[in-house]
């Protein structure tokens, strides 16, 4: 019973050409016991079957085997092999185009057959299927790279069977060739007897051609009960014939006779070999000697027949394996236009996303030089807008210059005349200011001024205008507040900077204002005559005795005493 079937089937797929009888017994031993097997075993069995099917020309069951192996195996190199022996099958089977696309598809997967045993089987089966499309040139290539990469420990015989082949179809053997020699010795050490005996059968065919029958005989003799044992059948037909051409020209017809309707006793109706042909050619030789006019002309109706169909079929391998490769080419031209079709239209893609980046980067430059642009000319309106406020400021206290009170002082009066409203003009003037200066120094002058208009500052309303006019002199122009309302103001406003001392190091410095009012409701609405009284009311201020609001001239002013200038407007 069978223990281990992996190395059951090891050994039967070794011996399926050294011993085929025994090969097939073990096929059927292992059918018939059916042992328990995984799943990549009962692929390989499968591939066993379909490689004996193909042995026993039965091509039909060999094909579907083997592309069962080679579709659902998933086994890559079992796969390969399985396609590698149907190529021989196809071609066997005068399925000539679909071996040779075949071939040229293992041609191209070649580097990815990396299994030893696989590889040195794919390399056997193209040899041999380019050798009978009439290419020995790449067979002689293929079989030498058999050779070349042949795992260690294992028989040339295969590869120099397949040399010697390529060899006699490119006419360079003859009898005595080193390489028949070689092969026939390499290959019956090996103990493979077919491949043995091939080589020996071309040098029979080479005996005869070399008008040498008795030699051709001898080695057949010699190797008729090798031929027999294997039970090859081509081998077998072969071995006939040739007996029979070495008799007819050693003259022995009636041997030749018996041998060549062996041979055509043996050839199945569809037999495409020439062997059947050259039977029939046998023959006829022996007839047209005995004169038998109508037998010779009936062979060689058959040679003739038998050899067109023969050299028929020789063209239409030749022919297919040509058509393929037409095929091939003119699928790889179009995979070529194709790929250069889509190599522009990537090329067309990329050039329009790029220039769709240049625009969208021009849109960003745009856009920052813009915002650039638009910052710039803000920061140029802010600092005009600055300069203006400067302009209008007074250095020292901030508050509105002389000119700028003017103008705005105008336009609030004009402003008021049109509805009628209340306007009055206060003039404050810092009282011995020269005295502040001498005692204390011009810096705590400065220092005393500028206390003095936060002072006033805190005192003001929305829309009330208030500026330096001069000097220790400031203007402030009210309006909205009726008269008494107004002189309230003054008075707060006065009281507030005589209570509020500046601050300093030393003793508080106390500054009193002296502050001069005039009123649109009593002197009309024009500045300068609002400048004008408050000017004189002022000096009324100053002379009653300072840190005092006045509001009217008191009777001594009336009396004699002239007033200041206004004040430029
Ligand atoms: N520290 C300082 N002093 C100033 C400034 N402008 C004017 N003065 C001084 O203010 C003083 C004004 O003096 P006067 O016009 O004599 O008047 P006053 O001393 O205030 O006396 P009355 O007005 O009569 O009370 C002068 O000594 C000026 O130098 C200024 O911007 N800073």
């Amino acid at each position: 019973a069978i223990t281990d079937v992996g190395l059951f089937l090891d050994q039967t797929e070794s011996i399926r050409l050294s011993d085929h009888s025994r090969f097939v017994q073990r096929l059927a031993q292992i059918h018939r016991e059916a042992p328990v097997m995984t799943s990549s075993q009962q692929w390989r069995l499968r591939y066993l079957d379909g490689w004996e099917s193909a042995f026993e020309g039965d091509y039909p069951t060999a094909e579907a085997r083997l592309k069962d192996v080679a579709s659902h195996s998933g086994d890559i190199n079992l796969a390969a092999k399985a396609r590698a022996l149907l190529l021989s099958v196809q071609v066997l089977n005068q399925k000539y185009d679909d071996a040779y696309r075949g071939a040229a598809a293992m041609i191209a997967e070649l580097p990815l057959i990396t299994h030893a045993d696989a590889r040195q089987t794919v390399l056997n089966n193209l040899s041999q299927v380019l050798d009978f499309a009439g290419q020995p040139d790449l067979a002689l290539k293929y079989a030498r790279m058999m050779r070349d990469t042949l795992p260690a420990g294992d028989s040339p015989c295969g590869s120099m069977a397949l040399e010697i082949a390529a060899l006699e179809n490119l006419g360079r053997l003859n009898s005595s060739s080193p390489e028949l020699a070689l092969a026939t010795r390499v290959c019956l050490t090996a103990g493979n007897l077919v491949v043995a005996d091939t080589a020996r059968l071309i040098r029979v065919d080479r005996y005869l051609a070399e008008h040498r029958p008795r030699d051709a005989l001898e080695l057949v003799d010699r190797i008729a009960a090798d031929i027999r044992s294997t039970g090859y059948y081509p081998h077998l037909l072969a071995m006939r014939l040739q007996r029979a051409q070495a008799n007819l020209a050693l003259g022995h017809d009636a041997v030749a006779e018996q041998a060549a309707r062996r041979v055509i006793a043996m050839s199945t109706a569809d037999d495409k070999s020439m062997h059947l042909a050259d039977a029939y050619h046998v023959l006829y030789e022996i007839e047209k000697k005995r004169g038998h006019g109508m037998a010779a002309l009936d062979d060689y109706e058959h040679y003739v027949k038998l050899n067109t169909s023969y050299l028929n079929d020789v063209s239409a391998r030749a022919l297919a394996y040509q058509r393929v490769q037409q095929n091939l080419l003119a699928q790889k031209m179009q995979n070529e236009a194709l790929e250069r079709q889509n190599q522009v239209l990537r090329l067309q893609q990329s050039l329009t996303e790029q220039a769709a980046r240049t625009t969208r980067l021009y849109a960003v430059l745009l856009l920052g030089l813009l915002t650039l642009l638009v910052l710039w000319l803000l920061r140029v309106k802010r600092l005009q807008l600055r300069f203006r406020e400067m302009a209008r400021r007074d250095g020292l206290t901030g508050i509105l210059n002389h000119q700028h009170f003017m103008q705005e002082a105008g336009t609030l009066v004009a402003e008021q005349a049109k509805r009628s409203g209340n306007v009055a003009l206060a003039l404050i003037d810092l009282d011995h200011f020269k005295q502040i200066n001498d005692v204390h120094g011009h810096v705590t002058g400065d220092l005393a001024l500028r206390h003095i208009v936060s002072v006033v500052q805190a005192w003001l309303r929305p829309g009330d205008l208030f500026g330096r006019l001069g000097g220790e002199e400031f203007g402030l122009l009210l309006s909205g507040c009726a008269h008494d309302e107004c002189v309230a103001l003054a008075e707060h406003i006065r009281e507030a900077v005589a209570a509020t001392p500046l601050r300093l190091d030393d003793e508080p410095i106390v500054v009193t204002a002296s502050i001069g009012m005039a009123f649109a409701e009593q002197v009309g609405f024009d500045l300068s005559r609002l400048f004008h009284h408050a000017d004189a009311t002022l000096y009324a201020a100053k002379r009653a005795g300072r840190n005092r609001v006045m509001t009217e001239l008191t009777d001594e002013d009336l009396l004699g005493r002239s007033v200041r200038d206004p004040r430029p407007a």
